[in-house]
């Protein structure tokens, strides 16, 4: 296909590339090949564009591109993508009933934008109040940067961190918010350095907004980028 005709298609796709479900679109035949044999193929994939573009591979600084960036996307940036490094989440029962919402804020989030493959930096906060377990206040933070560690829209990832929270933790009383810049928006295209996207879903009690107000009270939003 022609490169007007794709971008056509593009255009003609309009907020269909946001996508509508919460799984990230993966082909049934993904895992096919070994992380070592991405590597390899997507070292070629590299070589290949920094050759279109009409570097000289053979400079110093450039000869190991090609492999680092494969290994970077494999094991890396997109290693979430692989269900052998979903976080084991340990949860261990409420003895102390403690019955408050447990708020883990300001965790550092990196994630690539899947439409331009640019970084996607920010804060993500979860809330969630027991329902008779207690999840390791680090394997929230593991949650999150297995979900980031793919190509991501922010919406789906903020839905993929309360769907695995809510299955691990047995409640649908959980929440997340994440506040985060993509340098897709902010380095090029319309490069407004100042915007960021905040996105959320509550689940269960949070959609209470009494509850949904006590969490966002803790997060205090508006500080995050100051
Ligand atoms: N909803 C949503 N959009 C995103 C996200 N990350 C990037 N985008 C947007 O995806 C859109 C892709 O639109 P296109 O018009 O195909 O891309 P483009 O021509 O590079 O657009 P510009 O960025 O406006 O130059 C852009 O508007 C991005 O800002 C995200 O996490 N969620
Ligand atoms: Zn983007």
């Amino acid at each position: 296909m022609d490169l007007e005709k794709q971008l056509k298609e593009i255009e003609a796709m309009g907020n269909d590339h946001i996508g509508s479900s919460t799984e990230t679109p993966m082909r049934p035949d993904a895992f096919e090949l070994s992380d070592i044999e991405k590597i390899a193929s997507i070292k070629k994939d590299v070589q290949n564009i920094l050759h279109t573009l009409g570097l000289d591979l053979k400079d110093d600084s450039l000869k190991g591109t090609p492999t680092r960036v494969a290994k970077m996307f494999v094991q890396e940036i997109f290693g979430g993508l692989h269900p052998d490094r979903r976080p084991k989440a340990s949860t261990f029962e409420n003895k102390y009933k403690y019955k408050e919402m447990l708020v883990e804020k300001n965790i550092t989030l990196y994630s690539t934008c899947e439409h331009h493959l640019l970084p996607i930096v920010g804060k993500a906060h979860i809330a969630y109040i027991s329902n008779g377990s207690v999840v390791g206040l680090s394997k929230m933070n593991r949650i999150v940067d297995y979900y980031a560690k793919r190509p991501q829209v922010q919406e789906r990832l903020t839905m993929q961190i309360v769907k695995e929270l809510q299955q691990v933790l047995n409640t649908e009383d959980v929440a997340c918010v994440i506040d985060a810049k993509h340098l897709c928006v902010n380095s090029r295209g319309i490069r407004d350095i100042d915007s960021s996207t905040v996105t959320s879903e509550f689940g269960g009690a949070f959609k209470n907004s009494e509850t949904r107000r006590e969490f966002l009270d803790y997060i205090k939003l508006d500080t995050q980028f100051q």
